[in-house]
């Protein structure tokens, strides 16, 4: 973990197969990164229309989503499949943006558990729910698989930066450059 001259955050992580029978070692991952927002339904994350992902909520059914950048209004659990580099987190209230930027990491988990599911978590306060948002860089739909000896290297950099507003609109340039 590194923390850059910028104020990002860097986790790199190393995975071997330290075997000595053999075999082969296949694994799924995932950062399960919570970003503090201020309010759920005021954020928006941007780097992932239009791609498919596989819905955890409906026994990861897979589907294409449609439109403009993702908003919150109840449940969500998704793996957005082969997504860029780059994914943005806007939250207009606080005027501030998180950058999630990954290596190795082909997919992205969008998770929040709305109000009932937050219900059945011992370690979440029933109004929790509005002030937090998981985006989760992954490697799921794709397991990786390593032979005796071999590594896995996967890394993650977030970074926190100043919104700015024009017309009521985020520059998207500021953000996803
Ligand atoms: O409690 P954790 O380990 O942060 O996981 C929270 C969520 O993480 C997501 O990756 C899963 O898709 C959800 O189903 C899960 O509930």
């Amino acid at each position: 973990m590194a923390l850059g001259t910028e104020g990002e955050l860097t986790l790199t992580s190393r995975i071997r197969n330290t075997n000595s029978d053999g075999k082969p070692f296949t694994f799924t991952f995932a950062y399960h990164t919570y970003f503090s927002v201020s309010d759920i339904s005021e954020v928006r994350v941007e780097g992932l229309e239009t791609l498919d992902y596989l819905d955890n909520l409906k026994n990861r059914e897979r589907f294409t989503e449609q439109g403009d950048a993702i908003t919150f209004e109840s449940e969500i659990d998704k793996i957005y499949l082969s997504t860029p580099t780059k994914i943005a987190i806007l939250d207009h209230e606080k005027k501030r943006t998180f950058v999630i930027r990954k290596d190795g990491l082909a997919d992205a988990v969008v998770w929040n558990p709305w109000d009932k599911k937050s219900k059945t978590i011992s370690d979440l306060g029933d109004e929790d729910y509005k002030h937090f948002l998981c985006v989760e860089a992954a490697a799921i739909e794709r397991p990786i698989t390593l032979k005796p000896g071999e590594e896995w290297k996967g890394r993650l950099e977030l970074s926190a930066v100043p919104s700015s507003y024009s017309s009521g609109q985020l520059d998207p340039k500021k953000v996803l450059e």
